[in-house]
C-alpha cells in the first residue's frame, strides 16, 4: 500500500488507530482454546469487530514464533485474512529484523513477497547496507526503529554522539538513503516530549508510535507534538484492546476500546 492509500483510508476513517495482534494463549479467551487454530480464531474475532475503526494492524511476530510452526502458519492465516478480506487495511510486521545485505534480502522477501505484509519493523543498529534492501521494495515500508517506548531507550538512543543523541543521528543519517520515500520511524508514546525534535528532522514521514493503553503514553500528547498535514500518525495499542475481556464478549469489548480509541482521534483531527 502506498503512502497517498494509508492517509486516504486514515481520512476516510477518521482513524490513524493501528490494533497490535500480540496473542498470547494464557491471555486469550479459554473458551477459544478448543478451536483448532486458537490464534487465527481470535485474530479473526478482533478483526471482524474492529476493522471500521482502525487503518493497521501489527502482529509482533514474537507471539507466533513462540508457537513455533503452529504459531507461523496462524500468522500466515492472519496476514492472507487481512489481505483477502479487508485489503484497505494497511499491515505491519512487527520483527524487527536487520541483518547484513544479503540476509536483510532475505528477512524482506519474507516479509513483503511471501507473507504479503505492507511493511516491517527494522532495527537500525547495523547501518545503511541493512536497511536499504528492505527500502528496495516499492510500494513497501521499512519501519525504522528510532526512539523506543522502553526504558532501555535512554541506554544507547538518547546518549550524546558527537554532539547529538544516537536517535536524532539515525533519524538524519537515514533520510539520505536509497529510497528514503519508503521509510517510517518507531517512536514510543512514552517518549511524546520528545516529538516536536523528531518532526523538526523529519517533519513529513509517518510515525508508529506504540505505547498508548498498556505502557501508559498520553495519545494527546503524541498527537500534539506529532501530527502533521498528512496526519502522520499511526498510534498502536495492544493488550489495552485485544485483552479488554476474557469472556465470549471479548470481541465487542475490543471494539469498545477501539472505538474510544477512534473517537479521540476523530475529535482530535476535527480540531485540526
Ligand atoms: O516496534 C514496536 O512496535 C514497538 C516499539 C517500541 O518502542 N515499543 C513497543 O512497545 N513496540 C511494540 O508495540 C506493542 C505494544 O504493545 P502494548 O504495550 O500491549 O500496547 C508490542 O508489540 C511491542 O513489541
Amino acid at each position: 500500500m502506498t503512502t497517498e492509500q494509508l492517509v486516504e483510508q486514515i481520512r476516510k476513517k477518521k482513524s490513524f488507530l493501528c490494533i497490535g495482534l500480540d496473542v498470547d494463549l494464557d491471555k486469550i479467551p479459554p473458551h477459544l482454546l478448543q478451536e483448532e487454530d486458537p490464534i487465527f480464531a481470535f485474530n479473526k474475532s478482533i478483526i471482524d469487530a474492529t476493522h471500521e475503526l482502525a487503518v493497521a494492524y501489527k502482529p509482533n511476530t514474537a507471539f507466533y514464533e513462540a508457537y513455533g510452526l503452529k504459531g507461523w502458519k496462524a500468522l500466515e492465516k492472519t496476514i492472507s485474512y487481512l489481505n483477502e478480506k479487508h485489503p484497505e487495511v494497511y499491515t505491519i510486521a512487527d520483527a524487527k529484523r536487520g541483518d547484513i545485505g544479503n540476509t536483510s534480502t532475505m528477512y524482506a522477501k519474507a516479509f513483503f513477497e511471501d507473507l504479503g505484509f505492507d511493511s516491517v519493523t527494522v532495527a537500525p543498529y547495523m547501518g545503511k547496507d541493512s536497511v536499504e534492501p528492505f527500502l528496495n521494495f516499492k510500494d513497501k515500508h521499512t519501519i525504522l526503529l528510532a526512539l523506543t517506548s522502553n526504558l532501555g531507550a535512554y541506554d544507547f538512543q538518547t546518549k550524546d554522539l558527537e554532539g547529538k543523541t544516537l536517535y536524532t543521528s539515525v533519524l538524519e543519517v537515514s533520510k539520505t538513503w536509497v529510497n528514503a520515500e519508503n521509510l517510517m520511524y518507531v517512536i514510543g508514546a512514552t517518549k511524546a516530549s520528545y516529538i516536536g525534535d523528531v518532526r523538526a528532522i523529519v517533519p513529513n514521514s509517518f510515525l508508529l508510535v506504540p505505547g498508548v493503553g498498556a505502557q501508559g503514553g498520553s495519545l494527546t500528547e503524541v498527537c500534539k507534538y506529532g501530527l502533521n498535514e498528512q496526519v502522520g500518525l499511526l498510534i498502536n495499542s495492544s493488550r489495552g484492546i485485544i485483552y479488554a475481556s476474557k469472556g465470549t464478549d471479548f470481541a465487542e469489548a475490543a471494539a469498545n476500546q477501539a472505538a474510544s480509541l477512534q473517537q479521540q482521534m476523530e475529535s482530535i483531527l476535527n480540531a485540526g
